[in-house]
């Protein structure tokens, strides 16, 4: 499959999937070839976390004004904070002649699809939902309420991939190795197009 333009690639899928882990496997496989789109968060950082590097963290208020601003090509409340990615960001991206890889959640995708900013949409999504919990909890990011509270959106959001003509693909991630070979079946023609453009 041959691409014409460097659009952004959107992942999603629900929290605790392996979007994060995918996303560092190609971005470690193809350095280079994607820019580093810092998306803002009102959450508050975990370990390890630098400020500009993996978020832009940000308060309620300011994020709601430049919300309000028009700043914002998606953003959403998720279990009680705010994430968004701001035009800027991936303005930043483009101009530096990189891929954007966005990983945003199901209700982010809606509004990028509002917006008409065209995009590749990719669901990443579990081989069955106990594999979830699981990996959330193996993660050890969470307590039991953020734990059910993530459980009770992906219900929500796994009904997201059977809905005819919104996602570009679906990619399961049970075996780590074999759901990275999918998706970089998917992308490859992107890297080829933003290597050529180099
Ligand atoms: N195929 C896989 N098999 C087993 N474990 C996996 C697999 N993919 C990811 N994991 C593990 O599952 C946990 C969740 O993965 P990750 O943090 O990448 O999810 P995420 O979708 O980015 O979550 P969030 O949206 O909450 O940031 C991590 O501990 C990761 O190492």
């Amino acid at each position: 499959m041959a691409v014409d333009e460097l659009i952004p690639i959107v992942m999603t899928g629900p929290s605790g999937v392996g979007k994060g882990t995918l996303i560092d496997k190609l971005r470690k496989e193809y350095e280079g070839s994607f820019g580093h789109i810092v998306s803002h968060t009102t959450r508050k950082p975990r370990e390890g976390e630098v400020h500009g590097k993996h978020y832009y963290f940000t308060t309620v208020p300011e994020i709601e004004k430049d919300i309000a601003d028009g700043k914002f090509i998606e953003f959403a409340n998720v279990h009680g904070n705010y994430y968004g990615t701001s035009k800027k960001a991936l303005q930043d991206v483009a101009a530096q002649g990189k891929l954007c890889i966005l990983d945003i959640d199901v209700q982010g995708c809606e509004k990028v699809k509002k917006a008409n900013i065209p995009c590749k949409f990719i669901f990443i999504s579990p081989p069955d939902f106990s594999v979830l919990e699981k990996r959330l909890i193996g993660r050890g990011s969470e307590t039991e309420e953020t734990l059910k509270k993530r459980l009770d959106t992906a219900k929500k959001e796994m009904a997201y991939k059977d809905i005819p003509g919104f996602f570009d693909h679906v990619v399961v991630n049970d075996v780590l190795d074999i759901a990275y070979a999918d998706l970089k079946s998917i992308i490859s023609p992107f890297i080829d197009l933003q290597k050529s453009r180099k």
